[in-house]
């Protein structure tokens, strides 16, 4: 039987040492006719160094409007409290021209249409060169080529030399992507932010990027952040994963423990809707319901309407903190041990 009582920190797992980021409380409105409604509600979470965390969450779930804030790139008019800590520092409420000094130099960031992102007029050097320059404006042009090609060779594009002359257009979906991670490289960043990297891509392709992901994460010892819809693709990638879902974090844990004794049944949800080579035929769950837009959410856990677990009185009702599940493993889930023994 799982041990279950409130966790260490409102925050969920926390490191030991102090994490290289540590989100507490990350509430984001956006304005709309309806007044103010939150795409992301009291989000915490924190990354380690050199670890991976995936965050989940179905399309609406709020995890561009979390990535956003932590990048800085939200518009005006949307509003953001909590806390962002990278490194001990707040980040919330800095100024613009301190926010692009952590972007770029210590945040990398990858965004997922490669074709909207790349200058057609730019070579693909003088692209990776310029991202370079702008946090080291000493090196000179033999140089930014040498790091350019550098950075081609990381990940695991053939004849870097070469291709460094070569325009956007003359390079695949794939190899595309993988330039926009080597400008995500380009300055050594503590982080790199990946928000979902591979979805313009075929299934092929995605299965090769995620494996740059991967080496890049092993060569240079750079924590990651990816940001998915599918569930599938953190298996081989990702430490840790964080399971969103209206705006909330319904769930924390080791990528194992996650997919193994998953304890929010909207995880177990999205694991039965995976494909699994262990069955022959495909069960493909369908979870009835569509999840409720901001300003409709009701209080309590956002899933409650759609979840066959759920008990009104129970799930209706705010609750203060995630539950511990066992070590690093959170849960928002108030009846996990109900639930548990009714599985059973
Ligand atoms: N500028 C905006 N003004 C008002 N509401 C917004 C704005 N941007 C996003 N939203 C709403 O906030 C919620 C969360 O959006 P967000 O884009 O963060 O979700 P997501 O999980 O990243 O989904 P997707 O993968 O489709 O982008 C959605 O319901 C969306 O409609």
């Amino acid at each position: 039987m799982t041990s279950l009582s409130p966790s260490r920190a409102d925050a969920g797992p926390t490191d030991p040492a102090a994490p290289l980021l540590a989100v507490r409380d990350l509430t984001v409105e956006y304005k709309t006719d309806a007044g103010m409604v939150a795409a992301v509600e009291r989000l915490s979470f924190d990354v380690g160094e050199r670890q991976t965390l995936a965050i989940v969450g179905e399309s609406g779930s709020g995890k561009s409007a979390a990535a956003m804030a932590l990048m800085g790139l939200l518009p005006r008019t949307a509003r953001v409290t909590g806390s962002i800590r990278f490194r001990g520092e707040e980040l919330l409420g800095r100024s613009e021209r301190q926010l692009r000094e952590v972007r770029g130099r210590r945040i990398g960031i990858i965004f997922q249409d490669a074709l909207a992102a790349l200058n057609p007029m730019m070579t693909i050097g003088a692209q990776i060169a310029e991202a370079v320059s702008v946090h080291d404006p000493s090196l000179g042009p033999k140089e930014l080529a040498a790091r350019a090609a550098d950075l081609l060779g990381l990940v695991g594009i053939p004849s870097p030399e070469t291709r460094l002359h070569e325009y956007p257009h003359e390079f695949s979906g794939g190899m595309r992507q993988r330039v926009m991670i080597a400008i995500g490289m380009a300055n050594e960043p503590d982080i790199l932010i990946a928000d979902e990297p591979t979805t313009a891509l075929d299934v092929t392709v995605q299965a090769q990027i995620l494996e740059v992901v991967r080496h890049v994460q092993e060569r240079t010892g750079t924590s990651i952040l990816l940001i998915t819809h599918d569930l599938g693709v953190v298996a081989g990638v990702a430490d840790r994963v964080m399971v969103m879902y209206g705006g909330r974090n319904l769930e924390t844990g080791g990528v194992e423990a996650v997919f193994y004794q998953p304890s929010h049944p909207y995880t177990r949800a999205l694991l039965d809707a995976l494909p699994r080579i262990d069955r022959r035929v495909p069960r493909l769950a369908q979870i009835p319901g569509n999840p409720s837009p901001p300003g409709r959410r009701p209080p309590g856990c956002p899933f409650q309407s759609r979840c066959p677990h759920a008990r009104p009185a129970l799930c209706g009702a705010e609750s203060a903190s995630p539950l511990q599940v066992a070590d690093l493993h959170t849960t928002s889930c108030v009846r996990v041990r109900e639930i548990e023994s009714e599985l059973r």
